[in-house]
């Protein structure tokens, strides 16, 4: 049985103001609350951060069936706690809710797809036009909580080993022989505090996306680009895959994010790796032709990974979306001039598009035909239980 607490309670709707009324990213928010409050326990803190993303992730169907004005996030939560069938206290913010009202409302509207999967309009009318059936179900499956996963540093260490250290840091996983170098959480937990986080033995990354790397087909020695590297999540993986030998220029637009990246690669024990910032066309020009790979892990939608980012449903738009193809567009048009003749270049995306994934392959191999090839493409998506990847891999013929 859930009992609510005041002071928990409190920090719920405030992440929901700041979220909601100042358009912040819900992960920073709850990031932000967890530290501003380091004397609540785990108990609490679950409730904060769990809490606060389910009303997130449900904020239409939350929103209609309790008849909530904007910015009413207590009916929200009233809302939540009646359709998870929790007890509302009798407090005074919630006064004015009938539970009864609202399950009746629930039962006459949850035949709506986009009411009871909690999705905008335009959404959900794009993904049904990009994705005809599959979308029903990748949007219920987009809706359920995303397991935590750890990719083991096998720079520093093995599943095994880092297992059994977990183990003995109160943290138990589970492994999946899909990804060999993944592990599970068994209970969601904050991992950034144990020992092994700190001495650098594994980062937090989704299996879907721990796919990548290995994909890219490198081997250690070779001269590898990764050209919207960001904070470095495949990046790190990259190096661990190289076993720190040859050579990895990260390259990004944003040097807050190639920065981060330093950071990480220092406490991850990488030794092979050079940052540049992208600045103009010269900062391609000065690699042209000089990498056996390229990985091009584009910026996109994020539609694949709304269990982690459901805020994302909210903050997309249509005019985004256009402009986020068109960047695809000229990134993978462009950025294959660094990569050597007979290398090999991998466009990856972390969306279910088909219009930000196979049909960018498709528009830049007949763009550039008999110049490039198609060795390999795989989905992966939500319904399969991790977040949606997408990744295709090219080889440079001429
Ligand atoms: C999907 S994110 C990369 C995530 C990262 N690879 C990881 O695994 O953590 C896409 C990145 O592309 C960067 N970006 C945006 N425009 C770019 C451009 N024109 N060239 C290169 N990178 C760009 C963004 O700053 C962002 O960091």
């Amino acid at each position: 049985m859930l009992k609510l607490h005041r002071s928990t309670t409190q920090a719920v709707i405030t992440s929901l103001d700041m979220i909601f009324n100042e358009g912040r990213y819900a992960d920073k928010v709850i990031e932000k609350t967890l530290k501003q409050n380091s004397k609540w326990g785990a108990r609490d803190r679950r409730f904060i951060a769990e809490t606060t993303y389910d009303i997130v992730r449900w904020y239409r169907t939350l929103r209609t069936t309790t008849k909530a004005e904007e910015g009413d996030h207590w009916k929200l939560l009233a809302g939540w706690l009646i359709l998870s069938d929790y007890h509302m206290p009798p407090w005074e913010e919630f006064k004015g809710v009938n539970p009864k009202d609202v399950l009746q409302s629930y039962q006459k509207l949850k035949g709506i797809r986009k009411i009871k999967e909690s999705i905008p309009d335009w959404l959900d009318e794009l993904g049904e036009q990009e994705l005809g059936n599959r979308w029903s179900t990748e949007l219920t499956a987009l809706n359920e909580e995303a397991p935590v996963v750890l990719r083991a540093n096998t720079l520093k260490t093995n599943l095994r080993e880092l297992q059994e250290k977990l183990y003995d840091e109160n943290v138990e996983t589970s492994l999946d022989e899909n990804f060999p170098d993944a592990l599970i959480l068994k209970q969601r937990q904050n991992v950034f505090t144990t020992p092994s986080f700190k001495e650098g033995l594994f980062e937090v990354q989704d299996a879907g996306s721990q796919r990548i790397a290995p994909f890219l087909h490198i081997e250690p020695g070779m001269r590898v680009i990764d050209a919207c590297a960001g904070a470095g999540g495949k990046t790190l993986h990259l190096a661990a895959l190289m076993k720190n030998k040859g050579r990895i220029v990260a390259m990004d637009v944003e040097q807050w994010k190639l920065d981060e990246l330093q950071k990480r690669a220092r406490r991850a024990g990488v030794s092979n790796l050079e940052t540049r910032i992208i600045e103009n066309s010269k900062s391609l020009k000065r690699l042209e032709n000089s990498a056996d790979r390229v990985l091009l892990d584009v910026p996109c939608s994020g539609l694949g990974v709304l269990k982690r980012n459901p805020d994302a449903k909210w903050k997309l738009s249509p005019e985004f979306i256009t402009n986020v193809l068109k960047l695809q567009e000229n990134i993978l048009a462009d950025y294959g001039t660094m990569l050597k003749v007979g290398g090999e270049m991998v466009y990856s995306t972390c969306s279910i598009l088909p219009s930000e994934n196979q049909q960018q392959v498709e528009k830049f191999l007949k763009a550039n035909a008999g110049k490039y090839t198609l060795q390999e493409e795989e989905h992966h998506w939500p319904s399969e239980g991790f977040d949606g990847f997408y990744m295709a891999r090219l080889k440079k013929e001429s």
